[in-house]
């Protein structure tokens, strides 16, 4: 058995099966933007990684919270109207992302990957624009970058929006049609694809929070969205 630290959120052990096989896909990486660094990930996550974190979030699944720019306890806002589950860490399939996602940075230490969340949102709920950087505190790290991925895209309008951003896509290969609202020139929209995942840099390179990630997670229509997101400390 590995152990590891339970960092940000407390700093007792767990311990993983050394035995379970963490078998990576073979994901498909494109370059969005290179500044921010903003990068679109096809396949990340398995179909069966998605089915298996679906069914392990469901019974853990609580209000969304937002950081409390006070310093308090995260508080619930009408600006997050999603349900959230966290992966305890001993969890062998999200330990197996959590090396994903390290490993895609460079070869990070798996300590840098804070608890797996998968967040849900039924009709009418949204997450809206916000940053994932201003969460540092006496207890935890600021967010270095953000990895975004779907486990379930079954709805309309549903995806993730960069209003301060935007992309003239005619002038790109319409396959990224398949992934992002390319009939938008204003902002930058991906579509929730199942699998995909976007990684983008939060924060510039003196760890000042970068504005021009401001982004939405927008009221899905029809249907439910649910979400994996997998952060990285400094
Ligand atoms: O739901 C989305 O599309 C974005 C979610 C998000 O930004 C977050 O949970 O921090
Ligand atoms: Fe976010």
């Amino acid at each position: 058995n590995l152990t590891l630290q339970k960092w940000p959120f407390t700093s007792s052990n767990t311990t993983v099966q050394e035995s379970f096989v963490c078998a990576h896909p073979s994901y498909t990486s494109r370059i969005v933007s290179y500044d921010p660094l903003i990068i679109h990930l096809e396949n990340f996550i398995t179909p069966a990684e998605r089915e298996y974190l679906i069914n392990r979030g469901r019974p853990l699944l609580q209000r969304s919270l937002v950081a409390n720019r006070d310093g308090g306890p995260p508080i619930e806002r009408p600006a997050r109207t999603s349900s959230t589950a966290f992966i305890p860490y001993n969890d062998t399939t999200a330990y197996c992302i959590q090396q994903r996602a390290a490993e895609f940075q460079g070869f990070l230490s798996v300590r840098k990957i804070e608890m797996l969340q998968v967040v849900q949102y039924k009709q009418h709920q949204e997450y809206r624009a916000h940053y994932d950087w201003g969460v540092a505190s006496a207890h935890k790290r600021e967010r270095e970058s953000t990895i975004y991925g779907i486990l379930k895209g079954d709805c309309e309008h549903c995806g993730t929006q960069f209003p301060e951003i935007s992309v003239d896509w005619s002038g790109e290969d319409e396959r990224w049609c398949d992934f992002v609202e390319c009939e938008e020139t204003e902002m930058l929209t991906f579509k929730a694809v199942a699998g995909s995942a976007v990684f983008w840099k939060n924060l510039h390179d003196d760890e000042e929070g970068d504005r021009r990630t401001l982004h939405a997670g927008l009221p899905v229509r029809n249907g439910t969205k649910v979400g994996l997101n997998i952060w990285t400390v400094v």
